[in-house]
């Protein structure tokens, strides 16, 4: 009887542990993932993004698919190509894609990405986000601006008068910047600031800390190489960077506080003003102020110009759209030399120029999201903390949406079409979607539009022509996510004769 029973015993332990393994491989279902390409071990897919990652991107999602799954380092990079995916993470499961992901830059210069472009979803999130709103980025203070906005653009003609009265070139490059930059400082600040005058040069910070946030650093994806970043000195230099910027920004704050103005007349007035409101639930103190400051001049400047250097571009090789152009400004824009903003509000053709430059050449071709929730899309196993990345400059060039000549620049096919930019329809996703969309959307289109509009009616362009001879500017893009020119547009305005 004491055999049996220990014959038995042993028959079910041996039984149970056969058996484990199988019952566990049939209860737990592998997730279903995207297909991937080969990776590398250690570093996956890092290695094969190249100077510009929407290009390399793009080529592979046309061997793997519209959704992919890449490695980077021990991270997975869910990568999106495709309208209807797009819209599933920007729409449907917008909340769950509230968030997006951290990065070394964003550690350093937003204090842990504590702001309004990189701050985790919340209430703490959408009052800071609604602080950019409602005292800088909505209708009504976007048109309060119109002055500043004519003012400034009045600078920069001047500028190529001069350079057309002595037959000179001009970066065109650097002069858009000025121009976006001197607006953001007015508007935020109360005046400008730039090196010309002998002040700082903040320009030139804000343009060499953005070029950080385009950088994929070893230590986001493999800690174990974080050394790697810090012995090429590249941590010690943005830090460095980010003091200058905190320093002037706070020296901004403090000049502000000594005024104590009685009315707000920029920005920081009106923030100290809302700072000192002790019953609102939202509290923020001079850090997130100044992480406010930063991201509208991280996310106000380098955009709204490389939009307008892009467009230039494509006009000067399209002759034929820049005289179209020219001649719907002058049809609308009869009595004054400087064309105004009541007048740019009539122009059809060149609402066309301007989408078909952002569709061509968004200044945030990649769209960043990290899903706070596991979800399914298109049957695919999504989990929690994927980097997703939205690759919007393969969907505004993909001819099955945009016809065979999608890589042309053509402004007449948005005619007659509702297709738009605000974050409505996936296809077309300059400015993104959803909870995270630009808020700058008004405060960019109406300024780029008044800025051409002049830069077309004022003057006749032409290049300085390159060493082989080319009169065309080139479509060289600078290496990094943000897609700006590599080489600076130089042109010799001069002055076109109207009427
Ligand atoms: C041509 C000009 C511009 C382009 C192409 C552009 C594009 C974008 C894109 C693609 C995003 C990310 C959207 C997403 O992830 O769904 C974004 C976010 C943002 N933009 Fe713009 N932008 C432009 C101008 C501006 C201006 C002038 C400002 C303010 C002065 C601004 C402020 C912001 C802010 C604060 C965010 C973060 C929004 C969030 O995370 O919720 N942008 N922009």
């Amino acid at each position: 009887m004491e055999m049996i029973l220990i014959s038995l015993c042993l028959t079910t332990l041996l039984a149970f542990l056969f058996l484990k393994p199988l019952l566990k491989r049939i209860t737990t279902t592998k997730p279903k993932l995207p297909p991937s390409p080969w990776r590398l071990p250690v570093i996956g897919n890092l290695h094969q993004l190249g100077p510009n990652p929407h290009r390399y991107l793009h080529s592979l999602s046309l061997r793997y698919g519209p959704l992919m799954l890449l490695h980077f380092g021990r991270v997975p990079v869910l990568v999106v190509s495709c309208p209807d995916v797009t819209n599933d993470i920007m729409k449907t499961h917008d909340l769950k894609f509230a968030n997006r992901p951290k990065s070394k830059a964003i550690n350093i210069f937003m204090e842990g990405g504590r702001d309004i472009i990189f701050g985790p979803y919340g209430e703490d999130w959408k009052s800071m986000k609604s602080l950019g709103v409602v005292h800088l980025l909505n209708n009504k203070m976007v048109r309060s601006f119109e002055n500043l906005r004519e003012e400034e653009i009045k600078v920069m003609t001047e500028k190529l008068e001069e350079a057309s009265s002595s037959s000179s070139s001009v970066n065109l490059s650097k002069l858009l910047m000025t121009l976006t930059n001197d607006i953001i400082c007015r508007i935020t600040l109360g005046r400008k600031y730039n090196v010309e005058e002998g002040g700082i040069d903040i320009k030139n910070l804000v343009m060499t800390s953005s070029e950080f946030f385009g950088k994929f650093f070893f230590g986001d994806f493999i800690p174990s190489l974080a050394w790697i970043d810090w012995i090429s000195g590249i941590d010690d230099k943005m830090k460095d960077i980010n003091n200058k910027l905190d320093c002037f920004l706070d020296s901004m704050v403090q000049e502000h506080v000594d005024a104590d103005h009685k009315e707000p007349s920029d920005f920081i007035d009106m923030l100290l003003l809302i700072q000192k409101d002790k019953t609102k639930r939202f509290q923020f103190d001079r850090s997130d102020l100044i992480l406010i400051l930063k991201d509208m001049f991280f996310s106000g400047t380098a955009t709204t110009a490389s939009q307008l250097e892009w467009t230039m571009t494509e006009l000067m090789r399209h002759p034929e759209c820049m005289k179209k152009l020219q001649d719907e400004i002058n049809s609308f824009s009869t009595h004054n030399l400087n064309v105004t903003e009541k007048e740019v509000e009539k122009m059809n053709y060149l609402h066309c120029v301007i989408k078909e430059g952002l569709r061509l050449h968004p200044s945030g071709p990649l769209l960043f999201r990290l899903p706070s929730q596991n979800v399914q899309l298109k049957g695919y196993d999504i989990s929690a903390g994927t980097h997703v990345i939205i690759n919007a400059w393969a969907l505004q060039r993909n001819p099955a949406i945009w016809g065979l000549d999608a890589n042309e620049y053509r402004p007449e096919r948005h005619f007659g079409t509702n297709l738009d930019f605000n974050g409505t329809d996936s296809k077309f996703v300059p400015f993104g979607a959803g909870r995270r969309l630009c808020p700058g959307i008004g405060f960019s289109l109406v300024l780029s539009k008044l800025a051409l509009a002049n830069l077309v009616k004022r003057f006749n362009w032409r290049l300085k022509v390159g060493p082989v001879g080319d009169d065309k500017p080139d479509l060289a893009e600078a290496s990094g996510i943000d897609v700006c020119r590599k080489f600076p547009l130089i042109v010799f305005p001069s002055i076109a004769h109207t009427h």
